[in-house]
């Protein structure tokens, strides 16, 4: 970095003229330059290209709430929109207003309000977005040689230094840097840099008073405006050659550092002046030797602000006044701009003097109106966006810079080295003074200064991360005696799970050894239970052995007492005359059965004779036969002398005749011969029709006839075997109910005597001794009762028995004899047939003689049908069957005549002594069986 002069020899009256001298040199830069305009002022009419009219810029950004407003708990009114719209909107709460005071100056404000501006952003917008979409335009607008100027206005802490300054604490951007910041990196950036020489300056207006922010203060109280050529300057200001971004920073912090700023109640650093850091370009033409002169003028206004709210007093009261005073001056300026009135008040307040050109005059324009959020801040907020709204229709003619010739920078840059030798030279004839070049010095003193910084934030950082590492210390100090008690609990935990182990190991052991013992013990257990149970067992079979035997003897006592008398003999000759009836019956079955075989012998009789009588026809018709066989030799051989007749004659002259004859004759034999046979046929047929319908007819009376006695004899004998066995059913199902009333009895008595066993086994034992006797007798009765016992079941079983073979007897009968009759039937058919055939054959070889048959002529043959018949009626009573005596398994057995089987044995049983013996279920078996048999039967 250089400057024009070296104001550092400030002890010196030298150093000082020097000062002087240069500032003014400097002063002349800005004015050689507009004089250096002159020459050109005839051009910038041949220029009038380059002038067009535009409007102000408006930008507003609305900050976000700030501490101000969150301590006083007042709600945002202002909204802006998300999608870019460029509108601010103003909705005051109806409570708001009705509450209205002074204060918020929401009083006769309607509630809702809109501005209409040319680009508005939100609390959301950083510096970034807003450098890029704000303010960078401009700055390519500056590259190409237009004055340009952003200017920041709104009331205090609406964030005007934040917009236009940020944070300047480093060499380089930060998130935090504002439009300035990013003006100087985006110029020093650019690519035609080796082309542009750039100088700035940074004024403040304190009070209305200019003051030289980048001087040593040789300056102070010599700046002052003027105006030449309609272009505004200020004399004396300094301006200083920025080679990089990094010197212009550092310009710029050395500005800030010196601007004035106080803390308010609204604001902690409030700036208390008007501030203006202005860029000189000097960028050269292309293809030429000149060089472009533009400036930009970077404006950061102080704030208006209510003094009672910001709690201004004395100083800071002033400053407001003069602040307000000055801004008041730019809203009539601007008003009047509007208004396009023919005077324009720019001298009125230094900041309109020196904003003249950048508000209605040749510079584009950028002004930015900061606003707050909060209903609080409410009416500088209106009255920022009333500034903004007019402001937007301020017309300027942004006009390009004027040419400058290279040899005039050449020569600036010459005369200003050659000065600061002089300076240099003049200086080091001095004693005690340290002489050394201003922009060394300068640089060394920046340099000393940010290293001094720096120093500073790193002692600051450093301090920072003592604390940290201390209360990081202080953590790991926590953490390691939490890891010392963590581990201790551990190990305590550990140990205890040891010993719960070998609690654990040892309780299992102990239930092992339980478990051990208790298998013993149950097993043990079970065994006495078995030994018990058996002794039980055994107990109570001796008992129930005792109790048995005194239940047979008490049952056979009652028996041999009552059942003989009243019980058993009654019912036992009601048996005895049951099946005596039913001997009589089966009796006089077999008396029908023989009935019914001397009725099959008769009918065998007359069938035999009927049979001789057939064999007698048999004759008769053989004889007939036999003389039909000599009349038709008799007939062969007249039929022989009448063929030989006819020989001869057909031998003789009259064929004819005879021919016609012979064929009549034949004729006529046929005919003959065809009748004769069908008259014997029918003969034959009618024949053995009718003999056959005489047999049968004869038969069928006589079977239906025994077939009715039969059935019922059947039936009446059934019936008897029914009743009999009802009989035997009832006296059996009598004694076992009384039998089981007494068991039932008995085993209850038992059952209650069983509780009182103890007691009263010692009246058994003196009951044993009295009852010994009695025990005796009833022995005796017992063995009386098993003898009755035997008899009635092997009687029972006679019974059983005899009806079943009486049963026997009659299936055999009936099924034999259904046999015997199907096949008798047959044979007497197939005789039938005999008889009948061999006539049918002679019949048939006969030549033609009517037949009758013959009924006497007896054949000495022996017939089957000589045998006796039995006619029986089979299952099905309808049908009657023929059977052969002859193959009756029954007459095979018993002998001819047939004699029933049964008589003698059932006379037998039925005579004998039959005594029943009461053996309750086998006899009762045993005539269920009968029954079922017979039933089945
Ligand atoms: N858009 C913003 N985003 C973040 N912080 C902001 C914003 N605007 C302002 N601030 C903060 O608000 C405080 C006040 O802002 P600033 O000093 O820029 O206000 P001002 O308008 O310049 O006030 P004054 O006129 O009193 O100087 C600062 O701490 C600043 O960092």
């Amino acid at each position: 970095m250089y400057r024009n002069r070296a104001p550092i020899a400030r002890k010196t009256n030298e150093t000082s003229d020097m000062s002087r001298r240069t500032s003014t040199s400097s002063t002349n830069f800005s004015q050689t330059s507009v004089n250096q305009q002159r020459p050109h002022s005839a051009r910038r009419s041949s220029l009038t290209d380059d002038l067009f009219t535009e409007s102000i810029n408006v930008i507003v950004r609305c900050r976000g709430r700030g501490h101000c407003a969150n301590e006083e708990g007042s709600p945002n009114v202002v909204s802006v929109p998300s999608d870019g719209t460029p509108q601010v909107k103003i909705v005051i709460p109806e409570e708001a207003r009705l509450c209205a005071n002074d204060r918020t100056g929401t009083n006769g404000i309607e509630s809702t309000r809109k501005y209409n501006l040319d680009q508005v952003y939100g609390p959301s917008s950083d510096q970034t977005t807003f450098f890029q979409n704000a303010a960078e335009n401009i700055c390519d607008e500056f590259l190409k040689g237009y004055n340009c100027t952003i200017f920041a206005y709104g009331q205090t802490g609406a964030g005007k230094t934040y917009t236009m300054c940020g944070k300047v604490n480093s060499d380089s951007l930060t998130p935090e840097s504002g439009v300035i910041p990013r003006c100087l990196k985006k110029l020093f950036d650019n690519e035609l840099n080796k082309d542009v020489v750039l100088k700035c300056s940074f004024v403040e207006i304190y009070n209305e008073v200019l003051k030289d922010l980048l001087s040593d203060g040789t300056n102070d109280g010599k700046l002052k405006i003027y105006e030449e050529n309609k272009i505004i300057k200020i004399k004396s200001l300094e301006e200083f050659y920025i080679r990089d971004f990094k010197e212009a920073m550092r310009m710029l912090k050395i500005g800030i550092d010196k601007r004035k700023t106080a803390s308010t109640r609204m604001n902690k650093l409030s700036s208390r002046s008007h501030s203006i850091f202005t860029i000189y370009l000097m960028k050269k033409v292309p293809n030429g030797s000149e060089y472009r002169f533009a400036k930009m003028n970077l404006v950061d206004l102080a704030g208006s602000e209510n003094v009672n709210r910001a709690g201004s007093i004395n100083q800071r009261a002033k400053e407001a006044g003069s602040i307000n005073q000055s801004l008041l001056t730019l809203g009539r300026v601007i008003n009047c701009l509007v208004d396009d009135a023919s005077f324009v008040p720019y001298r009125e307040s230094k900041l309109t003097r020196l904003l003249q050109d950048s508000l209605g005059g040749r510079t584009k324009t950028v002004l930015v109106a900061n606003i707050a959020p909060t209903l609080v801040d409410l009416q500088s907020t209106i009255s920022t966006l009333e500034y903004a709204s007019k402001a937007k229709n301020i017309k300027n003619t942004a006009q390009i810079g004027p040419l400058v010739a290279e040899d005039y920078i050449m020569n600036d840059l010459i005369e200003a080295n050659r000065r600061l030798k002089l300076d240099l030279l003049a200086t080091r004839k001095r004693e005690n003074c340290i002489i050394m070049d201003d922009g060394n010095y300068n640089e060394m003193h920046l340099t000393h200064k940010a290293l001094k910084d720096e120093v500073e934030e790193l002692r600051g950082l450093k301090v920072s991360l003592l604390n940290q590492m201390d209360s990081q210390m202080k953590k790991i100090d926590l953490h390691k005696s939490e890891k010392k008690f963590l581990n201790e609990n551990i190990r305590s935990l550990e140990q205890k799970v040891i010993n719960f182990e070998n609690k654990f190991r040892e309780q299992r052991r102990h239930e092992e050894e339980l478990k051990m013992t208790c298998t013993q013990l149950y097993d043990k257990f079970v065994e006495n239970l078995n030994v018990i149970y058996q002794s039980q067992i055994n107990t109570r079979s001796v008992l129930s052995d005792q109790i048995l035997k005194s239940l047979v003897n008490i049952s056979s006592k009652l028996a041999s007492i009552k059942a003989d008398d009243s019980i058993i003999s009654p019912t036992f000759e009601e048996i005895k005359e049951d099946l005596n009836r039913i001997c009589a019956k089966v009796d006089n079955l077999i008396k029908s059965e023989e009935n019914i075989s001397s009725n099959l012998n008769q009918s065998c009789s007359k069938m035999k004779d009927l049979n001789t009588k057939l064999i007698s026809n048999k004759d008769t018709l053989l004889n007939s036969i036999n003389n039909l066989s000599g009349v038709a030799e008799t007939q062969a051989s007249l039929n022989k002398k009448f063929h030989m007749f006819l020989e001869e004659f057909m031998n003789s002259e009259d064929t004819h005749f005879l021919s016609s004859i012979h064929k009549e004759a034949k004729g006529k034999m046929t005919e003959y011969k065809k009748e004769f046979n069908q008259k014997m046929d029918n003969l034959m047929n009618e024949s053995i029709e009718h003999h056959y319908g005489l047999f049968l007819k004869h038969y069928k009376g006589k079977l239906s006839v025994d077939e009715k006695s039969w059935n019922a004899a059947t039936e009446e004998l059934i019936s008897k075997s029914k009743r009999t066995k009802e009989s035997i059913t009832e006296m059996v199902g009598s004694q076992q109910e009384n039998l089981s009333n007494i068991a039932s009895q008995s085993i209850s008595n038992i059952k209650s005597g069983q509780k009182d066993m103890l007691s009263l086994k010692e009246s058994l034992c003196s009951i044993s001794s009295m009852a010994r006797p009695l025990i005796s007798q009833l022995s005796s009765a017992e063995r009386s009762q098993n003898e009755n016992n035997k008899q009635m079941n092997s009687a029972v079983n006679g019974v059983r028995e005899h009806v079943g073979k009486l049963e026997c007897a009659v299936n055999e009968v009936v099924g034999n004899d259904n046999v015997n009759l199907e096949a008798r039937r047959e044979e007497v058919w197939t005789q039938m047939k005999e008889i009948t055939e061999p006539e049918n054959v002679n019949i048939l070889k006969s030549s033609g003689n009517v037949i009758q048959p013959s009924s006497s002529s007896a054949s000495t043959k022996s017939s089957p049908l000589r045998s006796t018949i039995r006619l029986i009626p089979s299952t099905s009573r309808n049908s009657v069957e023929l059977r052969s005596p002859a193959r009756s398994p029954m007459r095979s057995r018993y002998g001819s005549p047939p004699k029933s089987p049964y008589k003698s044995p059932s006379r037998r049983q039925g005579g004998d002594n039959l005594s029943f013996g009461l053996k309750r279920e086998s006899s009762g078996e045993s005539f269920r069986e009968a029954k079922r048999t017979h039933t089945h039967n």
